[in-house]
């Protein structure tokens, strides 16, 4: 797509990122770490369960913006392993926001062709939980637009801890030679098999990857915004965008 003409001089950075977003550069797999949610309910005096609710409306915000711009697959990180820390009744509400989400999106998103995806281990999600998600999965299996990949119960050590183990094993069991064992094969046996490693990172608040996507990300832009969660906006996400088809990427060459 050309650039439009602009007056760049008269606009704020975040207006010049909606005109100058190349159609034909768009990351193809984006990830997301949608930080601070508590910590946004706390500065307004609303309990913390208050900023996940208010985040999950960015959720659709930024699901539908992705969609409409081209993203091919978009990755959120909504409840890590660690995440099972937290007060109990914290974690009880968050445990029934992807069934809250589903009821009101599920119709939407079917018609948009997105394929729902879960990144994660089902052992220890309460079923009300996995029961939603798993209808989720399956009623838009077929569906063959962007796929919307939620990162639920989800730690990247675990991940590749389990990647050892089903390697080791195989080897044990003479299934493969150590030989056979490299960056392919590695990538074959993590729970984002089959999907393009990430292209962009995004993260709200913090400057850190929380134990997100470690071996995936290892070429991935990283983009962070100083907003919490509930407060980003389809103009953040543009900007994101716009910055990542400024940078060239290297892939470690020169
Ligand atoms: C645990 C949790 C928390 C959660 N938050 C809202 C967004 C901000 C981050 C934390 C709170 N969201 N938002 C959407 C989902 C979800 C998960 C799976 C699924 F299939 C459909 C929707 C979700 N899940």
């Amino acid at each position: 797509m050309l650039h439009k003409l602009t007056n760049r001089h008269k606009q704020t950075k975040t207006e010049q990122s909606k005109e100058e977003i190349e159609l034909n550069n768009i990351p193809r797999h984006v990830a997301i770490i949608m930080d601070g949610n508590g910590r946004w309910a706390n500065q307004r005096g609303l309990p913390r369960v208050a900023g996940h609710r208010a985040g999950m409306k960015v959720v659709k915000e930024i699901t539908k913006a992705a969609d409409e711009i081209g993203v091919k697959i978009l990755t959120l990180y909504a409840f890590s392993t660690e995440n099972w820390k937290r007060p109990r009744e914290e974690v009880d509400y968050l445990m029934k926001l992807p069934q809250e989400y589903l009821a009101t999106e599920l119709d939407e998103l079917n018609q948009r062709n997105v394929q729902v995806r879960l990144l994660g281990s089902e052992e220890g999600l309460p079923p009300h939980t996995l029961q939603a998600v798993k209808e989720a999965v399956e009623k838009t299996r077929h569906n063959t637009g962007l796929i919307l990949n939620f990162a639920l119960n989800y730690g990247s050590r675990s991940e590749i801890v389990q990647m050892v183990k089903t390697v080791a094993a195989k080897v044990q069991r003479h299934e493969l030679s150590v030989d056979d064992i490299d960056e392919q094969l590695v990538s074959q046996f993590l729970q984002t098999r089959g999907l393009p490693d990430p292209d962009l990172l995004i993260r709200t608040k913090e400057i850190r990857l929380s134990n997100f996507m470690l071996w995936q990300l290892a070429y991935t832009e990283l983009w962070f915004a100083d907003v919490y969660w509930p407060d980003f906006t389809k103009k953040h996400f543009e900007e994101a965008i716009h910055d990542f088809q400024q940078r060239a990427r290297r892939y470690g060459s020169i």
